[in-house]
């Protein structure tokens, strides 16, 4: 009997502005729309892979530059044999819009492919070769895209004595909408514009605001939480890259948003509410005013508990 695996990898935000590169959720569209890449494997007598899906034009025009086919390669060198199966990948995630695209080709293929042969590598395994393939394409390994992903839930990059990543709790009320303008932002280029040192103060103020964020979502203190999701790291310098965003987040806080940032490295923000009521209406004013072509798009979501799935 012929074997078909189908895995769906969801969209994540990384960050989540006091984390940068050890903090990300996987989200999920209060809608039912499942954002996030899809991706199948089957049998087949020799490799091959088929893309299509809403961004499938986005993709690289060489196949091999695609990071599944990419993945393909790193999982059979390490089962150390070629692998003949058939891949399709449905690229339902924009390129570059700080919704961990690559991480959900990346997560998507090599979950596929570890289901199909009967799962040879165990978690932390997979992490590590996500972590590799990511860093491939965006300038530096950073788990907090593929770790969401494949996880679920919000997770914190540890990544010492053997463990990459453990979830840590959330809070459960708290909507996240989600803003993608349409336009591109290179993850590669907003990592190459950081400074590569920073002064002490902003060493010790970024640590308060990480290690408090993170002490409230244990303590189950919501105000607290909002108030330490400050980024002084990544932001100061990657919003000139995302349209008015000084404007915007005054705005939606104007509405009652409890704390907004960029998802990832952009051009997607993020905002905070605790009711639905004014997500709606953060919503409205996004679509109004943050959304620059008919490519964006705005989602309330709350945080994806799953990650990637066999469906
Ligand atoms: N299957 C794929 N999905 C997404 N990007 C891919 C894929 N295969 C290759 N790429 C390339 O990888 C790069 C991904 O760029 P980038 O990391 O900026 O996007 P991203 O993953 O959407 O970013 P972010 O993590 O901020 O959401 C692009 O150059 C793109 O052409
Ligand atoms: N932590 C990474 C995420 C990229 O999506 C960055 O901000 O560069």
């Amino acid at each position: 009997m012929s074997k078909s695996i189908k895995v769906y990898a969801p969209a994540s935000m990384a960050n989540i502005s006091v984390g940068f590169d050890i903090l990300g959720a996987a989200i999920n569209p209060i809608s039912g729309v499942m954002l996030g890449d899809s991706i199948t494997v089957e049998d087949a007598a020799q490799f091959h892979l088929t893309n299509k899906g809403q961004f499938v034009k986005k993709l690289p025009k060489d196949p091999k530059f695609n990071i599944v086919y990419q993945c393909w390669q790193r999982f059979c060198q390490a089962m150390g044999k070629e692998l003949p199966v058939a891949m399709t990948l449905e690229k339902n995630m924009p390129i570059g819009s700080g919704l961990g695209s690559s991480a959900c080709s990346v997560v998507g293929a090599l979950v596929a492919l570890n289901e199909y042969f009967n799962k040879p590598f165990n978690e932390q395994q997979m992490l590590s070769m996500m972590g590799e393939m990511e860093g491939r394409i965006s300038g530096g390994i950073h788990y907090d895209n593929v770790a969401p992903c494949y996880l679920g839930g919000m997770q914190l990059i540890v990544d010492e004595i053997g463990i990459i990543s453990q979830s840590i709790p959330h809070f459960e009320n708290w909507y996240w909408v989600m803003a993608y303008p349409g336009i591109k932002v290179s993850t590669a280029e907003a990592r190459a514009i950081l400074p590569a040192q920073y002064q002490k103060q902003d060493c010790v103020a970024h640590g308060r605001y990480v290690g408090g964020f993170i002490h409230a979502c244990y303590t189950n203190q919501p105000q607290l939480a909002v108030s330490m999701l400050q980024d002084n790291i990544a932001e100061p310098y990657r919003k000139q890259l995302l349209p008015n965003f000084d404007e915007t987040q005054t705005s939606v806080k104007r509405l009652g948003a409890l704390a907004s940032g960029i998802s990832g490295s952009g051009p997607t923000i993020f905002v905070v509410t605790d009711k639905l009521e004014t997500a709606q209406q953060v919503e409205l004013w996004l679509k109004a005013h943050y959304l620059q072509n008919d490519e964006g798009f705005i989602h309330i979501c709350k945080i994806d508990k799953q990650g990637a799935r066999v469906v």
